[in-house]
Protein backbone atom coordinates (compact mmCIF):
# COMPACT_ATOMS: atom_id res chain seq x y z
CA UNK A 1 0.00 0.00 0.00
CA UNK A 2 2.74 2.63 0.75
CA UNK A 3 3.90 1.54 -2.40
CA UNK A 4 0.92 2.49 -4.49
CA UNK A 5 1.26 5.56 -2.27
CA UNK A 6 4.50 6.55 -3.30
CA UNK A 7 3.72 5.74 -6.98
CA UNK A 8 0.97 8.24 -6.83
CA UNK A 9 2.63 10.55 -5.35
CA UNK A 10 5.56 10.77 -8.27
CA UNK A 11 2.93 9.95 -10.75
CA UNK A 12 1.69 13.69 -9.63
CA UNK A 13 4.64 15.34 -9.15
CA UNK A 14 5.61 14.18 -12.58
CA UNK A 15 2.75 15.97 -14.02
CA UNK A 16 3.60 18.92 -12.12
CA UNK A 17 6.84 19.13 -13.39
CA UNK A 18 6.37 18.05 -17.02
CA UNK A 19 3.79 21.49 -16.40
CA UNK A 20 6.23 23.26 -15.32
CA UNK A 21 8.83 22.08 -18.18
CA UNK A 22 6.55 23.77 -20.99
CA UNK A 23 7.30 26.98 -22.50
CA UNK A 24 5.41 29.94 -20.82
CA UNK A 25 5.31 31.93 -23.75
CA UNK A 26 4.13 29.59 -26.84
CA UNK A 27 3.73 30.25 -30.68
CA UNK A 28 -0.13 31.70 -31.26
CA UNK A 29 -2.16 29.14 -33.01
CA UNK A 30 -4.69 29.98 -35.38
CA UNK A 31 -6.35 28.40 -38.66
CA UNK A 32 -6.36 30.76 -41.23
CA UNK A 33 -2.25 31.25 -40.73
CA UNK A 34 -0.48 27.76 -40.23
CA UNK A 35 -2.74 25.45 -41.56
CA UNK A 36 -4.85 24.07 -44.62
CA UNK A 37 -7.12 21.83 -43.12
CA UNK A 38 -9.01 20.14 -45.62
CA UNK A 39 -11.07 18.19 -43.36
CA UNK A 40 -11.85 20.60 -40.27
CA UNK A 41 -11.82 23.79 -39.23
CA UNK A 42 -9.98 25.68 -36.51
CA UNK A 43 -10.38 28.71 -34.45
CA UNK A 44 -10.31 30.44 -31.21
CA UNK A 45 -13.03 31.75 -28.99
CA UNK A 46 -14.49 33.44 -26.01
CA UNK A 47 -13.80 37.04 -24.70
CA UNK A 48 -10.28 36.09 -23.71
CA UNK A 49 -9.17 34.08 -26.99
CA UNK A 50 -8.81 30.96 -24.63
CA UNK A 51 -10.73 28.63 -26.11
CA UNK A 52 -10.17 26.57 -29.15
CA UNK A 53 -12.85 25.73 -31.19
CA UNK A 54 -12.19 22.63 -33.63
CA UNK A 55 -15.15 21.69 -35.82
CA UNK A 56 -15.14 18.22 -38.13
CA UNK A 57 -16.07 19.59 -41.76
CA UNK A 58 -16.66 17.06 -44.40
CA UNK A 59 -20.66 17.86 -44.55
CA UNK A 60 -21.06 15.32 -47.80
CA UNK A 61 -20.29 12.25 -45.97
CA UNK A 62 -21.76 13.99 -42.37
CA UNK A 63 -18.21 14.26 -40.87
CA UNK A 64 -17.67 10.40 -41.68
CA UNK A 65 -14.73 10.17 -39.76
CA UNK A 66 -11.94 8.99 -42.26
CA UNK A 67 -8.21 8.57 -42.15
CA UNK A 68 -7.10 12.24 -43.32
CA UNK A 69 -9.98 13.76 -40.91
CA UNK A 70 -8.55 11.70 -37.93
CA UNK A 71 -5.01 12.45 -38.78
CA UNK A 72 -5.96 16.78 -38.52
CA UNK A 73 -7.89 16.29 -35.66
CA UNK A 74 -4.65 14.32 -33.82
CA UNK A 75 -2.63 17.47 -35.54
CA UNK A 76 -4.85 20.48 -33.86
CA UNK A 77 -5.16 18.65 -30.77
CA UNK A 78 -1.27 18.28 -30.35
CA UNK A 79 -1.00 22.06 -31.82
CA UNK A 80 -3.50 23.62 -29.33
CA UNK A 81 -2.33 21.03 -26.53
CA UNK A 82 0.90 23.03 -26.25
CA UNK A 83 -0.38 26.74 -26.34
CA UNK A 84 -0.55 27.66 -23.49
CA UNK A 85 -3.05 30.37 -24.49
CA UNK A 86 -5.45 27.99 -24.73
CA UNK A 87 -7.67 26.84 -21.73
CA UNK A 88 -10.11 24.91 -23.10
CA UNK A 89 -10.82 22.71 -26.32
CA UNK A 90 -14.36 22.27 -28.00
CA UNK A 91 -15.39 19.89 -30.63
CA UNK A 92 -17.60 20.30 -32.51
CA UNK A 93 -19.57 19.08 -36.03
CA UNK A 94 -22.59 20.53 -38.00
CA UNK A 95 -26.24 21.12 -36.62
CA UNK A 96 -26.66 17.57 -38.74
CA UNK A 97 -23.77 15.73 -37.84
CA UNK A 98 -21.18 15.45 -35.34
CA UNK A 99 -19.61 12.58 -37.00
CA UNK A 100 -21.67 9.69 -38.32
CA UNK A 101 -18.86 7.15 -38.08
CA UNK A 102 -16.22 5.99 -39.31
CA UNK A 103 -15.95 6.34 -43.11
CA UNK A 104 -17.53 3.06 -43.71
CA UNK A 105 -16.53 3.59 -47.62
CA UNK A 106 -12.68 3.82 -46.81
CA UNK A 107 -12.75 0.52 -44.50
CA UNK A 108 -14.83 -1.83 -46.54
CA UNK A 109 -11.95 -3.57 -48.23
CA UNK A 110 -9.98 -4.04 -45.67
CA UNK A 111 -8.83 -7.31 -44.24
CA UNK A 112 -7.91 -8.85 -40.81
CA UNK A 113 -3.95 -8.45 -41.43
CA UNK A 114 -4.14 -5.38 -42.94
CA UNK A 115 -6.04 -4.01 -39.79
CA UNK A 116 -3.70 -5.73 -37.87
CA UNK A 117 -0.14 -4.65 -39.28
CA UNK A 118 -1.30 -1.29 -40.14
CA UNK A 119 -2.31 -0.83 -36.74
CA UNK A 120 -5.99 0.38 -37.79
CA UNK A 121 -7.47 3.76 -35.40
CA UNK A 122 -3.94 4.16 -34.06
CA UNK A 123 -4.45 7.61 -34.77
CA UNK A 124 -7.77 7.98 -32.80
CA UNK A 125 -6.02 8.10 -29.61
CA UNK A 126 -5.20 11.34 -29.35
CA UNK A 127 -8.74 12.87 -27.95
CA UNK A 128 -8.13 11.03 -25.35
CA UNK A 129 -4.71 11.82 -24.18
CA UNK A 130 -5.29 15.71 -24.40
CA UNK A 131 -4.29 16.66 -21.15
CA UNK A 132 -6.17 20.15 -21.94
CA UNK A 133 -10.08 19.78 -20.84
CA UNK A 134 -12.07 19.25 -24.09
CA UNK A 135 -15.92 19.10 -24.63
CA UNK A 136 -17.76 17.56 -27.31
CA UNK A 137 -20.67 19.73 -28.73
CA UNK A 138 -22.82 17.30 -30.08
CA UNK A 139 -25.63 18.12 -32.79
CA UNK A 140 -27.18 15.62 -34.89
CA UNK A 141 -25.92 11.91 -35.44
CA UNK A 142 -23.04 11.07 -33.24
CA UNK A 143 -22.66 7.31 -34.31
CA UNK A 144 -20.58 4.74 -34.37
CA UNK A 145 -17.23 6.45 -33.82
CA UNK A 146 -18.94 9.57 -33.74
CA UNK A 147 -20.19 8.32 -30.38
CA UNK A 148 -17.36 7.03 -29.30
CA UNK A 149 -15.34 10.55 -30.33
CA UNK A 150 -17.49 12.56 -28.27
CA UNK A 151 -17.12 10.09 -25.69
CA UNK A 152 -13.43 10.32 -25.46
CA UNK A 153 -13.91 14.09 -24.84
CA UNK A 154 -14.59 15.07 -20.77
CA UNK A 155 -17.54 16.59 -21.00
CA UNK A 156 -20.26 16.35 -23.62
CA UNK A 157 -23.03 18.99 -24.23
CA UNK A 158 -26.13 17.95 -26.75
CA UNK A 159 -28.07 19.86 -28.76
CA UNK A 160 -31.73 18.89 -28.67
CA UNK A 161 -31.95 16.85 -31.13
CA UNK A 162 -28.55 15.20 -31.21
CA UNK A 163 -28.93 11.47 -31.67
CA UNK A 164 -26.46 8.84 -30.40
CA UNK A 165 -26.12 5.36 -31.39
CA UNK A 166 -23.30 2.43 -31.77
CA UNK A 167 -24.93 0.54 -35.21
CA UNK A 168 -21.40 -0.99 -35.86
CA UNK A 169 -23.81 -4.47 -35.37
CA UNK A 170 -25.74 -3.94 -38.61
CA UNK A 171 -22.55 -3.46 -40.33
CA UNK A 172 -21.28 -6.94 -39.29
CA UNK A 173 -18.78 -5.71 -36.99
CA UNK A 174 -18.91 -4.07 -33.27
CA UNK A 175 -17.88 -0.96 -31.92
CA UNK A 176 -13.52 -0.49 -32.14
CA UNK A 177 -12.95 3.04 -30.43
CA UNK A 178 -14.12 2.98 -27.13
CA UNK A 179 -18.29 1.87 -27.79
CA UNK A 180 -18.13 -1.21 -25.68
CA UNK A 181 -16.04 0.07 -22.84
CA UNK A 182 -16.43 3.31 -22.18
CA UNK A 183 -20.50 3.52 -23.27
CA UNK A 184 -20.80 0.17 -20.52
CA UNK A 185 -18.70 2.66 -17.64
CA UNK A 186 -21.44 5.50 -18.54
CA UNK A 187 -24.70 4.09 -18.67
CA UNK A 188 -24.18 0.84 -17.22
CA UNK A 189 -24.55 -2.48 -18.78
CA UNK A 190 -28.34 -3.25 -19.59
CA UNK A 191 -28.52 0.24 -21.38
CA UNK A 192 -24.88 -0.44 -23.56
CA UNK A 193 -25.57 -3.80 -24.37
CA UNK A 194 -29.14 -2.77 -25.95
CA UNK A 195 -27.93 0.00 -27.66
CA UNK A 196 -24.59 -1.65 -29.11
CA UNK A 197 -26.68 -5.30 -29.74
CA UNK A 198 -29.81 -3.43 -31.57
CA UNK A 199 -27.59 -0.57 -32.85
CA UNK A 200 -30.90 1.68 -31.48
CA UNK A 201 -29.94 5.42 -30.94
CA UNK A 202 -30.91 7.73 -28.68
CA UNK A 203 -32.17 11.75 -28.24
CA UNK A 204 -30.37 13.68 -25.95
CA UNK A 205 -32.99 13.95 -23.40
CA UNK A 206 -32.40 10.02 -22.75
CA UNK A 207 -28.32 10.64 -22.81
CA UNK A 208 -28.61 13.48 -20.32
CA UNK A 209 -30.86 11.06 -18.23
CA UNK A 210 -28.18 8.62 -18.59
CA UNK A 211 -25.29 10.50 -17.88
CA UNK A 212 -23.39 10.40 -21.43
CA UNK A 213 -24.61 14.15 -21.99
CA UNK A 214 -23.93 16.93 -19.04
CA UNK A 215 -26.78 19.39 -20.34
CA UNK A 216 -28.83 19.33 -23.33
CA UNK A 217 -29.20 23.27 -25.23
CA UNK A 218 -31.31 24.41 -28.23
CA UNK A 219 -29.33 23.10 -30.92
CA UNK A 220 -28.81 26.80 -32.25
CA UNK A 221 -27.02 27.71 -28.61
CA UNK A 222 -25.09 24.98 -27.95
CA UNK A 223 -21.44 26.21 -29.37
CA UNK A 224 -22.07 29.28 -27.90
CA UNK A 225 -22.89 27.37 -24.15
CA UNK A 226 -20.06 25.11 -24.83
CA UNK A 227 -17.30 27.89 -25.68
CA UNK A 228 -18.71 29.57 -22.60
CA UNK A 229 -18.03 26.25 -20.44
CA UNK A 230 -14.28 26.13 -21.75
CA UNK A 231 -14.18 29.81 -20.82
CA UNK A 232 -15.30 29.36 -17.39
CA UNK A 233 -13.18 26.39 -17.08
CA UNK A 234 -9.91 28.83 -18.34
CA UNK A 235 -10.71 31.14 -15.31
CA UNK A 236 -8.72 28.83 -13.23
CA UNK A 237 -5.47 27.13 -12.89
CA UNK A 238 -4.78 25.55 -15.80
CA UNK A 239 -2.09 23.53 -14.15
CA UNK A 240 -4.67 22.54 -11.05
CA UNK A 241 -6.95 21.86 -13.94
CA UNK A 242 -5.19 19.58 -15.73
CA UNK A 243 -4.03 17.75 -12.45
CA UNK A 244 -8.14 17.57 -11.61
CA UNK A 245 -8.93 16.07 -14.66
CA UNK A 246 -6.04 13.47 -14.51
CA UNK A 247 -7.82 12.74 -10.84
CA UNK A 248 -11.41 12.05 -12.09
CA UNK A 249 -10.20 10.09 -15.35
CA UNK A 250 -8.42 7.83 -13.07
CA UNK A 251 -11.60 6.48 -11.46
CA UNK A 252 -11.74 5.11 -14.88
CA UNK A 253 -8.83 3.41 -14.66
CA UNK A 254 -8.39 1.69 -11.44
CA UNK A 255 -10.66 0.42 -8.38
CA UNK A 256 -11.60 2.88 -5.55
CA UNK A 257 -9.04 2.71 -2.72
CA UNK A 258 -6.26 3.17 -5.71
CA UNK A 259 -8.27 5.62 -7.08
CA UNK A 260 -8.55 7.65 -3.21
CA UNK A 261 -5.25 7.56 -2.88
CA UNK A 262 -4.29 9.00 -5.94
CA UNK A 263 -6.45 11.94 -5.58
CA UNK A 264 -5.20 12.46 -1.83
CA UNK A 265 -1.87 12.61 -2.94
CA UNK A 266 -2.64 14.82 -5.86
CA UNK A 267 -4.53 17.19 -4.17
CA UNK A 268 -1.12 17.20 -1.65
CA UNK A 269 0.81 17.76 -4.82
CA UNK A 270 -1.49 21.15 -5.25
CA UNK A 271 0.24 22.93 -2.21
CA UNK A 272 3.37 23.07 -3.92
CA UNK A 273 2.16 25.26 -6.64
CA UNK A 274 2.02 28.71 -6.30
CA UNK A 275 -2.11 28.61 -7.96
CA UNK A 276 -2.84 26.69 -4.64
CA UNK A 277 -1.49 29.90 -2.35
CA UNK A 278 -2.83 32.29 -4.58
CA UNK A 279 -6.40 30.96 -4.78
CA UNK A 280 -6.63 30.17 -0.69
CA UNK A 281 -5.07 33.60 -0.59
CA UNK A 282 -7.71 35.55 -2.98
CA UNK A 283 -10.34 33.78 -1.06
CA UNK A 284 -9.60 35.04 1.94
CA UNK A 285 -8.22 38.57 0.85
CA UNK A 286 -11.76 38.12 -0.37
CA UNK A 287 -10.32 39.14 -3.98
CA UNK A 288 -10.56 37.84 -7.97
CA UNK A 289 -7.53 34.90 -7.55
CA UNK A 290 -5.01 35.93 -10.04
CA UNK A 291 -3.28 32.45 -11.74
CA UNK A 292 -0.01 32.03 -13.00
CA UNK A 293 -0.26 28.41 -14.03
CA UNK A 294 2.85 27.52 -11.85
C1 LIG B 1 -13.76 3.52 -35.19
C2 LIG B 1 -14.13 2.29 -34.58
C3 LIG B 1 -15.26 1.52 -35.18
C4 LIG B 1 -16.32 2.37 -35.67
C5 LIG B 1 -17.08 1.94 -36.67
C6 LIG B 1 -18.10 2.82 -37.23
O1 LIG B 1 -18.25 3.96 -36.84
S1 LIG B 1 -19.02 2.17 -38.46
C7 LIG B 1 -20.14 3.46 -38.93
C8 LIG B 1 -21.24 3.60 -37.96
N1 LIG B 1 -22.20 4.55 -38.50
C9 LIG B 1 -23.25 4.19 -39.22
O2 LIG B 1 -23.49 3.04 -39.47
C10 LIG B 1 -24.13 5.31 -39.73
C11 LIG B 1 -24.09 5.37 -41.23
N2 LIG B 1 -24.92 6.44 -41.77
C12 LIG B 1 -26.27 6.40 -41.78
O3 LIG B 1 -26.89 5.45 -41.34
C13 LIG B 1 -26.98 7.56 -42.39
O4 LIG B 1 -26.07 8.29 -43.17
C14 LIG B 1 -27.64 8.51 -41.37
C15 LIG B 1 -28.80 7.80 -40.69
C16 LIG B 1 -26.65 8.97 -40.33
C17 LIG B 1 -28.18 9.77 -42.10
O5 LIG B 1 -28.99 9.41 -43.19
P1 LIG B 1 -29.38 10.48 -44.29
O6 LIG B 1 -30.35 9.81 -45.19
O7 LIG B 1 -29.78 11.75 -43.65
O8 LIG B 1 -28.02 10.77 -45.05
P2 LIG B 1 -27.26 9.81 -46.08
O9 LIG B 1 -27.28 8.39 -45.61
O10 LIG B 1 -27.73 10.07 -47.47
O11 LIG B 1 -25.74 10.33 -45.90
C18 LIG B 1 -25.21 11.44 -46.61
C19 LIG B 1 -23.88 11.02 -47.19
O12 LIG B 1 -23.00 10.69 -46.12
C20 LIG B 1 -22.47 9.39 -46.32
N3 LIG B 1 -22.22 8.75 -45.04
C21 LIG B 1 -22.98 8.80 -43.92
N4 LIG B 1 -22.41 8.09 -42.94
C22 LIG B 1 -21.25 7.60 -43.44
C23 LIG B 1 -20.23 6.80 -42.91
N5 LIG B 1 -20.24 6.39 -41.64
N6 LIG B 1 -19.21 6.47 -43.70
C24 LIG B 1 -19.15 6.90 -44.96
N7 LIG B 1 -20.10 7.67 -45.52
C25 LIG B 1 -21.13 8.01 -44.77
C26 LIG B 1 -23.54 8.68 -47.12
O13 LIG B 1 -23.00 7.55 -47.75
C27 LIG B 1 -23.98 9.77 -48.04
O14 LIG B 1 -23.04 9.90 -49.08
P3 LIG B 1 -23.52 9.80 -50.64
O15 LIG B 1 -24.26 8.52 -50.76
O16 LIG B 1 -24.42 10.99 -50.81
O17 LIG B 1 -22.23 9.88 -51.38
Amino acid sequence: MANIAKIFASRAQGVLQAAARQPQVATRFSSSSTNNWEYIKTEVAGESKNVAVITLNRPKALNALCNGLMKELSTALQQFGKDQSISAIVLTGSEKAFAAGADIKEMVGNTYSQCIQGNFLNDWTEVARTQKPIIAAVNGYALGGGCELAMMCDIIYAGDKAKFGQPEIALGTIPGAGGTQRLTRVVGKTKAMEMCLTGNMIGAQEAEKLGLASKVVPADQLLGEAVKLGEKIGTHSNLIVQLCKEAVNTAYETTLQEGLKFERRTFHATFSTADRKEGMTAFAEKRPAKFTNE
